[in-house]
């Protein structure tokens, strides 16, 4: 099938590079001029594990191209994907600016048959604002589909080639028949494609996101009230989560989620339900706790410092929202290093692969070291703000010694409590005890 895909950042890019895979005639198009002429000389423009090989393998196999022209996109795809950005407004509701622009473009230009299919996160109504924004100019008939995505940036590629389900919200069974032709490759195990209206499409993935940032925020609060009794976060998760109908995924505490998703869509769920007079308290709970919960180890550290946190060096390990990314967008590192530059700290700050994000947004104020270890030389403290596999069993040796201070704030809870405190490190964790203070 021949597909066009208009916006080639982390959805876009994925989807443009596994519908290659299956077979079919991509063109991604990008506004982007750097992007655009880095994908053309083979380079993927962002860090996601195992795109690398799909994307050398279908450029060379002539079925992956990119291009700034719009036109040429348009003209190329039976399918067309919107993948672009929705980023939150200045009142919390999702910017759909991106999308009814291009939308609008799109009506100039089609003149056979098209499906547009809606695969940024968008609030309920977008659709049918897309078709009409189209109509206006339009001279071909065309649909409009809603595809919400739902991959994991880190593991985007899995997630989209092996997806547990596809949502697919059409009203038109011309289009419904065209997505399912293209989307029956990835389902060969059995998972559905579940199809049903465009507005239920658009708040299935409004409510998944909602759904799974409420249950990381209900675990961080159950952490931090097991600091008060001295309950062990770690037992509770581990009695909780074998409980089929809680389930074991997400429910691990720390300081807070961050990502270019979680923030921005819970905010514009609460913002779509004020319009229609719905007050979503539970997400208001769920924002308010997650912003106190992305600094909550700062009182711990100027405890820790007597108050004085003037000239003293932390090493921060994980700078990245998540591990395996290299997207800072909302990433609890960035609170926590905002409040300890304002309390006069200098830091020494490593990640595998942000770096260069952190460097866009933090410039000459930080120390940036080319190794976990780097970080540590004469730093007073470890402050760990992402779980990166490679933080996972550090040389507790060479931490002691490169270390002022043996101590570790860990908002991830990598390290066994009991192991820390026989290492004789003073180590504070979330909804665990904090050993040797
Ligand atoms: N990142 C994720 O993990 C993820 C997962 C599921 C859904 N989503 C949703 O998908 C959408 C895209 O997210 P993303 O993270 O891929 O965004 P992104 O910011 O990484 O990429 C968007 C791309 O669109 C390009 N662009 C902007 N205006 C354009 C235009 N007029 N024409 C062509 N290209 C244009 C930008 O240059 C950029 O490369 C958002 O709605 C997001 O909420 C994201
Ligand atoms: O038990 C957990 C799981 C996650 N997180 C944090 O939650 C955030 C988001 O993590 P994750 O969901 O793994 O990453 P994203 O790439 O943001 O993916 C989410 O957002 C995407 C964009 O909408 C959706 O497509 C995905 O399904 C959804 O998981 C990160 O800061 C994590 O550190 C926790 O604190 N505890």
């Amino acid at each position: 099938m021949k597909i066009s895909v208009i916006g080639t950042g982390y959805v876009g890019l994925v989807t443009g590079t596994c519908l290659a895979e299956t077979g079919n005639e991509v063109i991604c198009v990008d506004i982007d001029e750097s992007k655009v002429e880095k994908m053309r000389n083979g380079i993927v423009p962002i860090y996601e594990p195992h795109l690398d090989v799909l994307f050398e393998r279908n450029i060379k196999a002539n079925r992956l191209k990119f291009t700034t022209s719009l036109d040429e996109g348009l003209a190329h795809g039976d399918i067309i994907f919107l993948a672009l950005p929705t980023p939150e407004d200045e009142d919390g509701s999702a910017d759909l600016s991106y999308v009814l622009n291009v939308s609008e473009e799109i009506g100039k230009k089609i003149k056979e048959y098209k499906v547009i299919v809606d695969k940024s996160t968008v609030p309920v109504g977008t659709a049918e604002k897309v078709h009409k924004v189209i109509a206006k100019n339009a001279s071909c008939e065309f649909d409009v589909v809603s595809n919400p995505e739902f991959l994991r940036e880190g593991f985007a590629v899995d997630d989209f080639l092996k997806p547990e389900r596809i949502v697919v919200g059409s009203s038109s069974e011309r289009a419904t028949a065209l997505m399912k032709k293209l989307y029956n490759p990835f389902v060969r195990s059995g998972n559905p494609i579940i199809v049903m209206d465009e507005k239920s499409a658009e708040l299935t993935k409004y409510a998944a996101n909602s759904f799974l940032a409420t249950k990381i925020t209900f675990m961080n609060e159950i952490a931090n009230y097991c600091e008060k009794v001295g309950a062990d976060v770690d037992m509770v998760r581990a009695g909780m989560g074998t409980d089929s109908r809680i389930g074991k995924r997400f429910l691990f505490p720390g300081i807070g989620y961050g990502g270019s998703c979680f923030p921005k869509d819970v905010k514009a769920l609460q913002k779509a339900g004020k319009d229609e007079n719905y007050d979503f308290k539970i997400l208001s709970s769920v924002i308010e706790i997650n912003s106190s919960q992305k600094t909550i180890l700062l009182p711990k550290i100027e405890n820790y410092f007597k108050n004085d946190l003037k000239g003293k060096t932390i090493a921060i390990w994980g700078l990245a929202f998540k591990p395996e990314t290299d997207d800072i967008r909302e990433a609890p590192s960035i609170d926590m290093m905002d409040a300890l530059l304002d309390k006069g700290a200098k830091l020494k700050v490593f990640d595998p692969e942000a770096i260069p994000n952190i460097e866009k947004r933090f410039g000459d104020k930080l120390n940036y070291c080319e190794s976990m270890y780097a970080a540590l030389d004469n730093a007073d403290a470890l402050l760990i703000c992402t779980e990166w596999s490679i933080f996972r069993t550090p040389d507790y040796g060479r931490l002691k010694q490169l270390l002022k201070n043996p101590v570790v704030f860990d908002g991830r809870n990598l390290y066994n409590v009991n192991d820390m405190e026989t290492e004789g490190f003073t180590y504070v964790s979330v909804g665990r005890k904090t050993v040797n203070l």
